[in-house]
């Protein structure tokens, strides 16, 4: 890693938790993460949801083809598949997705937690038996949503509680099971992630790093700050920026960047979601710099992922420059408009490829 006053030179990063939709959506985004990212793990939240090899296939074949429509060169992003778990996955589809060489994780939304979680799973240990074993078998990680969904529990405590309820007794029972606990947003999921045995790892968000609950409500409700989990108070964002910055490699680089159109965000019912893709670098460095640690993006971007999940770290590198780069106030998304996070604003850096 190469830094100077004026440019940060980094091995390529990968995006370890990403929403590329499908149709128009995904050919409006896609080039985005094309453009930063070598890699990155793409989530099986569709309608319906990519619960089998077979889906995940076709989906990454359409993937694909909008990067090519995009003018991108679909040799230099590779789309990393998931599978939705259901209640219904086998162990032999588990397997199936061991054997592939491009499924690379298996997800779990606790139903009803999140943008279509609704095929999700209601008793995860109750009815996700053969496929967590199979899972742990065959070293196939499985990537957590977690949060629990009692309407009774408050909204703010959701990640901490399912910490106990879940995770807790998750990695009990299946020990050497693979888990990437995602976008974690609390001083709990830090702490827990810090001191736990096994393999264990999470994802942090760049605007999970930048933005406390506030930022949802300066002067008036926010709604492209509304994401699930939803952002926590201060004290949060800085355990997140001191392990996103420390010398763990159980963290890593995942942009959770969600698309929703301009219409569905700005609603009576808000969609859950902040659209990074377009700067997610400019992002992350915007927050290791505000802790002083810009010499710890490169372990955080390009390489705890990539050792996490057994891959090969990229060879190419990247650069940012230290130039102003202004987020537009919306994007072309189909028919509809895609309001970036802190459309408007200003960033101190630019990527420049
Ligand atoms: N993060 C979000 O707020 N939304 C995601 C779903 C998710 O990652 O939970 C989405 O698909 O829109
Ligand atoms: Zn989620
Ligand atoms: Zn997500």
């Amino acid at each position: 890693m190469l830094i100077t006053d004026s440019a940060i030179t980094l091995i390529q990063p990968d995006d370890w938790h990403l929403h590329l939709r499908d149709e128009e959506a995904l050919q409006a985004v896609v080039a985005h993460s094309a453009r930063q990212f070598r890699r990155a793990i793409v989530m099986p939240n569709l309608r319906p949801p990519v619960a089998t090899v077979q889906e995940a296939e076709a989906y990454r074949e359409r993937i694909l083809s909008a990067l090519e429509r995009a003018g991108s060169d679909a040799a230099s992003f590779t789309p990393l598949m998931t599978l939705y778990l259901t209640a219904n996955t086998t162990s032999q589809e588990i397997a199936l997705a061991a054997a592939s060489d491009f499924v690379h994780a298996v997800k779990l939304y606790p139903a009803g937690a999140t943008t279509n979680s609704d095929a999700g799973v209601t008793n995860l240990l109750d009815q996700c038996d053969q496929a967590l074993a199979a899972m742990e078998k065959h070293g196939l990680p499985l990537l957590v949503h977690g949060e629990v969904t009692d309407p009774a529990v408050d909204l703010f405590d959701r990640e901490a509680m399912f910490i106990d309820t879940v995770m807790i007794p998750l990695r009990q029972r299946y020990p050497a099971l693979k888990v990437v606990f995602e976008h974690i947003t609390t001083k709990d999921g830090v702490d827990y992630v810090m001191q736990a045995e096994g393999p264990i790892a999470a994802t942090i968000t760049a605007h999970h790093l930048l933005y406390n609950r506030n930022a949802i409500f300066t002067g008036g409700i926010r709604p492209h700050y509304y994401c699930l989990p939803v952002l926590k108070r201060e004290t949060h964002r800085q355990a997140l920026l001191a392990a996103a910055t420390s010398e763990s490699d159980r963290f890593f680089l995942g942009t959770d960047s969600a698309p929703h159109a301009k219409g569905l965000k700005e609603h009576s019912c808000g969609c859950a979601g902040c659209y990074t893709a377009l700067h997610a670098l400019e992002l992350y460095a915007t927050a290791f710099e505000q802790a002083g640690r810009l010499d710890r993006l490169e372990a955080f971007a390009s390489l705890n992922g990539p050792a996490f999940y057994g891959l090969p770290v990229n060879t190419e590198t990247v650069t940012l420059e230290r130039k102003a780069f202004e987020i537009p106030f919306a994007l072309p998304y189909g028919a509809t408009e895609l309001v970036p996070l802190a459309a408007g604003e200003t960033l101190d850096w630019s990527f420049a490829g």
